[in-house]
């Protein structure tokens, strides 16, 4: 038994360690990174004697063979695609290709009926945290241009309003995005872009986006199930379905809400997945998570060249893993 000295000293360390963890835990939502800092990367000048000009060179530590960039996460696909993590790249050093070759780089979203509220809040954190140094431009696929208008948005960089059909139901919206998609990169991002980034309007960007995304197919690994064994994963298991995926394959599961891709290869992937879509309504049924039912299915037969961790695509209402040490993207969190 303690004694009444030892219970006070109990409780009151009790006390101080719960207040200690609840306040953790109401930060976590509000700050990206939890300690966890990119890595340095220290840029020196120096003069070049030939002709006087002054180039800047990157100095930064030589990759060591010996040392994984992670140990606790899987960082490459069975199929050699990169698995983006913290920890596992220099953003700076592919800044310099990206600089280089001056890609350009289009970020589309829909925000259709009530939507169109959200927009503000997404583009403020896409003008702090998008593709900084990047030559974006933005395309907001809405049905009511003159809303997006009024809520005179101050962006520094050029956005373009596509209106595209009010589609009656949510998912009409989300079914209609892969058809947008197939029809704008047929007509826009062929000539305007090199990449089309295609996000929800529900995200907020807690921390840079950078060129690290940037692929030939690019998807998210999805937050609720990267754990998860093979059979637990939402995939269409019904044959009558084109996005039916048969119980004994499928890598990840992948969220649609967020994927990249050059403009050929994303036209390839919204064309197929819209085709898919027009058959399953001719035979009347509707894939069990709608557009994402086909994206999943698309992916498992041409595979992602690159993949992004949920760190991308983090919930709040889901539980802090000890593996992911960044939240780049908080989804889901809708005000109207
Ligand atoms: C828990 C769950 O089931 N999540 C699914 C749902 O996510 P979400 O619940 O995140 O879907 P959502 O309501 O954000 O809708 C998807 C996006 O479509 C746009 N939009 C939607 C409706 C509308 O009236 N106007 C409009 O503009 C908007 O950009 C929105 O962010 O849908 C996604 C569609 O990719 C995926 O299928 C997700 O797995
Ligand atoms: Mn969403």
């Amino acid at each position: 038994m303690l004694n009444k000295k030892a219970r006070v000293y109990f409780s009151c360390f009790m006390l101080i360690l719960g207040t200690l963890i609840g306040f953790l835990l109401s930060k976590w939502s509000e700050i990206g990174s939890l300690g966890w800092r990119e890595p340095d990367v220290i840029t020196l000048t120096v003069r070049m004697p030939e002709n006087g000009s002054l180039p800047s060179r990157m100095i930064y530590g030589k990759p060591d063979i010996a040392k994984a960039p992670r140990r606790d996460v899987m960082v490459l696909s069975p199929w050699l695609a990169p698995i983006v993590w913290a920890g596992t790249f220099n953003r700076d050093l592919l800044m310099e290709e990206f600089q280089h070759k001056k890609y350009r780089i289009g970020l589309t979203v829909t925000a259709i009926g009530k939507y169109v509220k959200l927009l503000k809040k997404f583009l403020e954190s896409t003008e702090r945290y998008f593709m900084k140094g990047g030559m974006v431009t933005y395309y907001v696929f809405t049905d009511r241009p003159d809303k997006v208008k009024a809520l005179s948005l101050e962006v520094n960089r050029p956005l373009k309003i596509i209106t595209v059909p009010k589609y009656p139901t949510w998912g009409h919206v989300v079914l209609g995005r892969m058809e947008i998609l197939k029809n704008q990169s047929e007509v826009l991002f062929q000539q305007e872009v090199d990449y089309v980034v295609s996000l929800d309007v529900d995200m907020v960007l807690f921390s840079h986006i950078g060129v690290e995304i940037l692929g030939e197919l690019v998807s998210v690994i999805h937050p609720g199930y990267y754990h998860s064994p093979r059979k637990d994963l939402p995939y269409e298991r019904r044959p009558a379905s084109q996005a039916f995926i048969p119980e004994d394959e499928g890598d990840f599961y992948y969220q649609a809400n967020f994927f990249v891709g050059t403009v050929q290869r994303i036209y390839q992937l919204a064309t197929a997945c819209y085709e898919g879509i027009v058959k399953d309504k001719a035979n009347d049924i509707q894939a069990v998570v709608y557009e994402e039912s086909h994206f999943n299915k698309y992916l498992v037969y041409n595979k992602p060249t690159k993949l992004l961790s949920p760190e991308y695509i983090w919930m709040n209402n889901l539980w802090r893993l000890k593996d992911i040490r960044i939240k780049r993207i908080v989804h889901g969190e809708k005000k109207f």
